[in-house]
């Protein structure tokens, strides 16, 4: 599998490109940074577009929000009917010690370097909080390209997949880790065709510290994480596999649409690049509980050789394997033919012009 890790000229190119970026800007102050846009809100907290004034660099901020380690029940509440409104994130403090500790552990993501994993500038503390600069995606992640066409092609999922396998494969042979929540919004691209992960668990302490629980209405969560159960590499695999059904069909895959509902998305637009019509997807949105419940007790959503290659439905078939013993694992899944259609051309042009059509990105 280490040939794999090794990356393209170009990959070299850019990665050198951005050491060498990362060294000019030095040491990260909040004072340096001027916020721009919100680019997106994920478990940890809330993303900013921010420029380095002094090297006017652009570039992904990340606020972490926390919950105090010796919350009690009453903040539990508080935070949680917070969190309902989406628009606030809550910022409660954790202490000093804590601190340190998730700052030291998110020293790590200087050692991530991989053409599959998003750039990472470095942390700093500011107003009680922790922020983690990153490099800027300028395509977004892909929840937000799904709400502008109504699906992704299978041509660019199988440049997507081919990504998130290697970026899989970089953490556990480099970092011995998994990443804990792959889910469309967790995976950015830009218009050179990058497509990179993101808001991985790195730190043990950093994960205990925030309420890693299923706020928004869908669980990418594996039937054995569900359960409590242990879980590890093979919980990725099944969220890879949801998160890819849910961008070729256009909606989130449970409860799984009929036949005529996904005949009928197909018919509406052929080649899936009309931007979404209001109202579109309000199929009957189970209750996260529902959600959950079906998850572990009924049958996990497939792909239908009507609209999808063969060797697609099947790479989905072996991800989407409730019990962790039948589901195929990192290695068998980097051998499988539709990973195999894919891995050889790694510029992924078509993926560029593809985002640069998407976000009227013109360069
Ligand atoms: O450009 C980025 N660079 C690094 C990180 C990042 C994270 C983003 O959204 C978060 C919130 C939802 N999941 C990921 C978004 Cl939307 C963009 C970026």
């Amino acid at each position: 599998e280490f040939k794999q890790l090794d990356c393209t000229d170009k990959q070299k190119d850019r990665m050198e490109e951005f050491f060498n970026s990362k060294r000019a800007i030095g040491e990260l102050k909040h004072d340096d940074l001027v916020n721009i846009c919100e680019l997106g809100q994920g478990n940890g907290g809330i993303v900013w577009k921010v420029r380095h004034k002094p090297t006017d660099k652009i570039m992904a901020r990340k606020y972490c929000s926390f919950i105090n380690t010796d919350y009690n029940w009453c903040n539990w509440c508080h935070w949680f009917w917070n969190s309902l409104s989406p628009g606030k994130s809550i910022y409660l403090e954790v202490k000093p010690a804590v601190k340190n500790q998730i700052v030291r552990e998110l020293k790590v993501l200087h050692q991530c370097n991989s053409p599959y994993i998003v750039g990472f500038y470095g942390t700093f503390a500011a107003e009680g909080q922790i922020n983690i600069c990153m490099e800027y995606m300028d395509g977004g992640s892909l929840d937000l390209i799904l709400k502008k066409v109504m699906r992704i092609p299978e041509h660019i999922l199988g440049k997507i997949t081919v990504a998130v396998l290697r970026g899989l494969s970089y953490l556990r042979e480099r970092h011995r880790i998994m990443h804990r929540d792959i889910k469309p919004s967790n995976i950015l691209v830009n218009h050179q065709g990058e497509i990179k992960l993101c808001d991985f668990g790195v730190s043990a302490q950093l994960i205990d510290s925030t309420l890693q629980t299923f706020i928004g209405t869908r669980s990418y969560m594996s039937p054995e994480r569900l359960e409590g159960a242990n879980y590890g590499i093979m919980s990725d695999i099944w969220s890879l596999g949801l998160s890819l059904v849910e961008m070729a069909l256009g909606r989130y895959p449970i409860p799984p649409p009929s036949t005529k509902d996904i005949d009928d998305l197909f018919k509406q637009d052929p080649n899936g690049n009309q931007p979404r019509p209001e109202g579109f997807g309000c199929y009957k949105v189970l209750a996260i509980f529902e959600l959950m419940e079906w998850i572990v007790n009924e049958a996990p959503p497939s792909l239908s050789q009507t609209h999808f290659s063969p060797e697609f439905c099947d790479f989905i078939d072996r991800c989407l394997k409730k019990s962790t013993t039948e589901r195929a694992d990192l290695n068998t899944l980097l051998h499988h033919p539709f990973y195999k259609r894919y891995e050889s051309e790694s510029d992924n042009q078509d993926v560029a012009s593809w985002i640069r059509q998407i976000c009227k990105i013109d360069q």
